[in-house]
């Protein structure tokens, strides 16, 4: 069985849309419900996305009583909890090893699988295990795992990162926040994700200040309890739709789209001439008659965020004239240029670098989603696409996105999702592609 979804472009769309809590929030926020030893947590606006099913049974493994529903997510780890994630899970899904930062420091033992590279990068976790190792924690690494130990308490440190990594900064700030002493993490990402997970942290009880600056002070508390607590906003899926509104030269209300998250995107898009205004829950993108280029380079926050670098790429395609695309953030992130090529786009990427000249006639064809954003990107692209465009490897696309084609469906859009086997073509109802995500 193999699904689809097919794309016909042509539809300017319309109306309102309403993003889900952030997927790069809900997961360090689920890992971090480990910290508590007394108490549950309640987290609410839980997207059900499959990294969220994966997260969900990386804390069953390790015997925390989970309930998931309806968007929200109770979490209860204060029995003795395992100190172990395996490969099946870290294999599906990175973020699985940010639970290493409260097992460490809950346990004073983590067994984790060593996270291997993906589609987008090779994506080392030095970062991670330089901090664990700062605060008196001894590093192995044998048979595809890691083990992280220490006697007693991890101890507070002073903590340089080379590269503000969003994971590391989380996984250590997670872990300093039950060490003994305070802990400084210098050049930490800034990300609002960063802020959430720190607003959870001391909502259960934890102090961390800082959060959202370049230098995190945390000074660690004895223990910690369940708390209650909210996940901020989707700022990429909201950035994805604001790019299908300007794309089709339609107008959309994208509720949850908090311009304090999105400067660096609302910034390039006003660039290029798409009206954007600012209202109190949401933005309203008017796509324009023509599209101006706007080079962009990816960058940690508050750069250009790499996660929305392939759907700008899509909106280029469609811009009167020439702009570059630089990623700084990851080394191999450019796979859906050649995809958008087959779609007749005229992109040429060298090493770091991608020169998109438009406006291409972009025409339907067969594409993969390489990685997660790719996967929207190429739906975006088939949204003006003459004829039909059809997008498979949608596993990657359901990590991140939340009945993507029947948001954009409402929206006016020419998209459904089938299921197709022996040449068999079902279209696939909301039901079933949430029970193949929660199966996973
Ligand atoms: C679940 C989650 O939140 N994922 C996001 C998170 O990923 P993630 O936390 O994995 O991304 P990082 O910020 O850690 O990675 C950024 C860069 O730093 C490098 N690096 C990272 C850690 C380390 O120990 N050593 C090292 O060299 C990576 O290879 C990469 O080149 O931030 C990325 C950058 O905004 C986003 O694209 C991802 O969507
Ligand atoms: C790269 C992404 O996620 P992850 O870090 O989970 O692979 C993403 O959300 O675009």
């Amino acid at each position: 069985m193999v699904e689809k979804i097919l794309v016909r472009g042509g539809k300017r769309l319309k109306g309102s849309v309403k993003v889900e809590g952030a997927k790069n929030a809900v997961l360090p926020v689920i890992a971090a419900s480990l910290l508590a030893e007394t108490g549950k947590s309640t987290i609410y606006e839980v997207p059900p996305l499959a990294d969220v099913y994966t997260m969900k049974s990386v804390l069953s493994h390790i015997d925390a009583a989970i309930d998931y529903k309806d968007g929200v997510f109770t979490a209860d780890a204060s029995g003795s909890i395992g100190t172990e994630a395996p490969f099946e899970y870290v294999r599906k899904m990175r973020a699985s090893f940010l639970v290493m930062g409260p097992m460490l420091a809950r346990k004073g033992l983590a067994h984790i699988a060593l996270p291997g590279g993906c589609a987008i990068g090779s994506r080392p976790i030095d970062q991670h295990l330089k901090g664990f190792e700062a605060m008196g924690a001894v590093v192995e690494i044998g048979n595809g795992y890691i083990e992280a130990k220490v006697e007693g308490r991890l101890q507070g440190a002073r903590i340089y990162m080379d590269f503000p990594s969003v994971g590391a900064t989380e996984n250590i700030m997670m872990a300093a926040a039950l060490a003994e002493g305070t802990t400084i993490l210098e050049n930490v990402a800034e990300e609002p994700e960063i802020v959430d997970l720190a607003n959870y942290i001391n909502a259960m009880g934890g102090k961390v200040r800082g959060a959202g600056t370049g230098t995190i002070r945390i000074e660690g508390v004895e223990s910690m309890q369940g708390a209650v607590h909210t996940i901020i906003p989707d700022r990429i899926e909201a950035g994805t739709f604001m790019i299908a509104a300007a794309i089709t030269g339609g107008e959309v209300y994208v509720e949850g789209a908090l311009h304090e998250h999105l400067r660096p995107l609302v910034a390039k898009m006003r660039e290029m001439g798409v009206i954007i205004e600012d209202e109190d829950n949401g933005m309203l993108v008017k796509g324009p008659d023509m599209l101006r280029p706007a080079d962009i380079k990816t960058l940690p926050h508050p750069g250009f965020p790499t996660d929305m670098q392939a759907q700008f790429m899509a909106l280029l395609t469609q811009a009167h004239g020439t702009a570059v695309i630089t990623e700084t953030v990851f080394e191999n992130r450019f796979m859906h240029a050649e995809e958008f090529r087959r779609m007749n786009a005229d992109i040429k990427t060298e090493g770091r670098t991608a020169v998109v000249t438009g406006p291409a006639h972009l025409t339907g064809a067969e594409v993969a989603a390489t990685d997660l954003r790719a996967g929207a990107a190429l739906v975006l692209a088939g949204l003006v696409a003459e004829g039909e465009t059809s997008v498979t490897e949608l596993r990657h696309l359901d990590r991140g996105y939340v009945d993507f084609h029947q948001k954009l469906q409402a929206l006016g859009a020419n998209v459904t999702r089938v299921s197709v086997e022996d040449n068999q073509v079902e279209e696939v109802e909301e039901n079933t592609v949430l029970r193949s995500v929660q199966n996973r």
